[in-house]
């Protein structure tokens, strides 16, 4: 596990610039994309589900993990398995961080406050089983269900993750509401800013990041410009259309303040592009060609 002395964004700064790679690789395992070899037959057990989950999690770690600074693995594919999925999920964070990887758990957690502290010690805690770097959280049940995960995160040199701007379609429904003359995901975020500004580190940037999609450019750009402290978390890159044009509003001026996930473009690449090397040479082009474009857009 890597020290916890540093904070994360500190920690995940230096790894961008290490590796010229604002990519992260999300972790979203389905049984039936998994490639031949590793695919489960029909009937088969949650354990053995379980066990190609790992194989294939493992390899695309293996695959790049010198092209990317984190990845982010999708709790809810590998919670679907029950005890077998967990166990899995823990053994991929084991070696992403062997590989020198951060990992960001997306388990989009929260509660009111006294549970809410559970899942902040489950997660990001000093016992925690998972040994996660940040934890995706979401912000609607106020200021008390926040701070417990954001107090952790400042105690270990964790990061979290608050959902602002989501990249799925409906998202606007309540997050575009007017509130205060403004739509709520700006307030969130203008919530979320307060958090990471009190807690900046050597990067510029606090404990408290937000996620905000790629498939609302306009919004993440403005969003850049209003959080300044607040380093954000962009899904919705490659498979759900956001391109790297579409993420260039992330970035701040030295090319930091953004990492750009894209799971299934890349840990399914296989699909639409087989190689003759095998399924883990077709992730690592995939990988490869992201950082190429996200670099075009980054600035520095
Ligand atoms: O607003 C959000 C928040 C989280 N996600 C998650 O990111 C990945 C995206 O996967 P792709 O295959 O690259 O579309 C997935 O785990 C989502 O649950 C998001 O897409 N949007």
């Amino acid at each position: 596990m890597p020290s916890l002395e540093t904070p994360f964004f500190d920690r995940l700064a230096a790894a961008i610039l290490a590796k010229r790679s604002p990519l992260m690789v999300g972790l979203d395992p389905r049984w039936q994309q998994l490639p031949e070899g590793l695919r489960p037959a029909d009937g088969a057990s949650l354990t053995e589900v379980a066990e190609a989950f790992r194989a294939h999690s493992c390899g695309v770690i293996d695959a790049v993990a010198d092209l990317t600074p984190i990845i982010k693995p999708q709790a809810a594919f590998f919670e679907q398995l029950g005890p077998a999925g967990m166990t899995a999920l823990a053994a991929v964070i084991d070696h992403a961080h062997a590989a020198g990887l951060l990992v960001c758990i997306d388990g989009k957690r929260n509660d009111i406050g006294s549970t809410a502290e559970a899942y902040a010690d489950g997660w990001l805690g000093a016992t925690s089983p998972w040994k996660g770097d940040a934890l995706t959280v979401s912000p609607y049940l106020g200021d008390d269900s926040l701070e417990p995960f954001t107090n952790i995160a400042a105690e270990r040199g964790c990061g979290v993750f608050i959902l602002v701007k989501t990249s799925n379609p409906g998202g606007g429904l309540f997050q575009d509401q007017q509130s205060g003359g403004q739509p709520l995901y700006r307030q969130v975020g203008n919530y979320v800013d307060s958090i990471a500004k009190a807690t900046v580190g050597e990067c510029g940037y606090g404990v408290a990041g937000a996620v905000v999609g790629a498939t609302y450019p306009e919004q993440l750009a403005k969003l850049r410009a209003a959080m300044p402290h607040t380093w954000f978390l962009v899904p919705g890159f490659g498979a759900q259309g956001g391109a790297a044009t579409d993420v260039a509003g992330g970035f701040d001026a030295k090319g930091l303040g953004a990492v750009v996930n894209s799971s299934r473009g890349v840990i399914f690449a296989y699909e639409k592009r087989p190689h003759a090397d095998g399924w883990q040479a077709a992730v690592r082009v995939a990988a490869e060609e992201a950082v190429q474009q996200l670099r075009e857009v980054m600035p520095g």
